[in-house]
């Protein structure tokens, strides 16, 4: 069986110059609870991934936000989640609305340089924060482009 695609969104303060990183912890279900992931959710049918991940941060954090690029992954540009899911990460700025834990997380976390792993990441994600802390690092100091932003 093809695995389920979830999309979901590194969101940094500021797309040219990523410090704060939010993480959110899991409320539900109880296998994952206290454990803290990216925003995002599952694509529905109809959907495109971009479509989805503005749907999912609006529905979870009541934001609206601009993309930046895309954090590729070693699965043809998606991260392996688990036998069932793959997830597509894209780097997010908010830009309408104060992120709120509404539904799934119990508490929202702005994570500052340097403590990007200093929550308990659900498994799957410890890589991907790997890879973030990488590219961020990559491209600091300025005048160098950050993720930019897409839409
Ligand atoms: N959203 C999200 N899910 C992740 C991450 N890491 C990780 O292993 N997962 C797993 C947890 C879930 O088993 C699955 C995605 O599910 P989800 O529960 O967020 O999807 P959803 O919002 O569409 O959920 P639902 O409406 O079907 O309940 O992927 C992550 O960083 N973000």
């Amino acid at each position: 069986m093809d695995p389920v695609l979830v999309v979901a969104a590194a969101v940094v303060d500021d797309l040219d110059d990523p410090r704060l990183l939010l993480a959110a912890r899991r409320a539900t279900p109880a296998s994952l609870a206290g454990r803290w992931e990216f925003p995002g959710g599952k694509v529905d049918p109809g959907e495109t991934p971009e479509e989805a991940l503005h749907r999912e941060l609006r529905e979870e954090l009541g934001v609206r936000v601009g993309l930046g690029v895309e954090l590729l992954g070693p699965d043809d540009g998606a991260w392996r989640l688990s036998e069932r899911y793959v997830m597509r990460l894209w780097f997010a700025e908010v830009v309408e609305g104060s992120p709120e834990p509404i539904v799934e997380h119990d508490e929202l976390r702005w994570l500052p340089s340097g403590q990007w792993h200093d929550v308990p990441w659900l498994d799957a994600d410890v890589p991907i924060v790997d890879r973030l802390v990488e590219f961020v690092a990559s491209f600091a100091p300025d005048p160098h482009p950050g993720p930019g932003r897409l839409a």
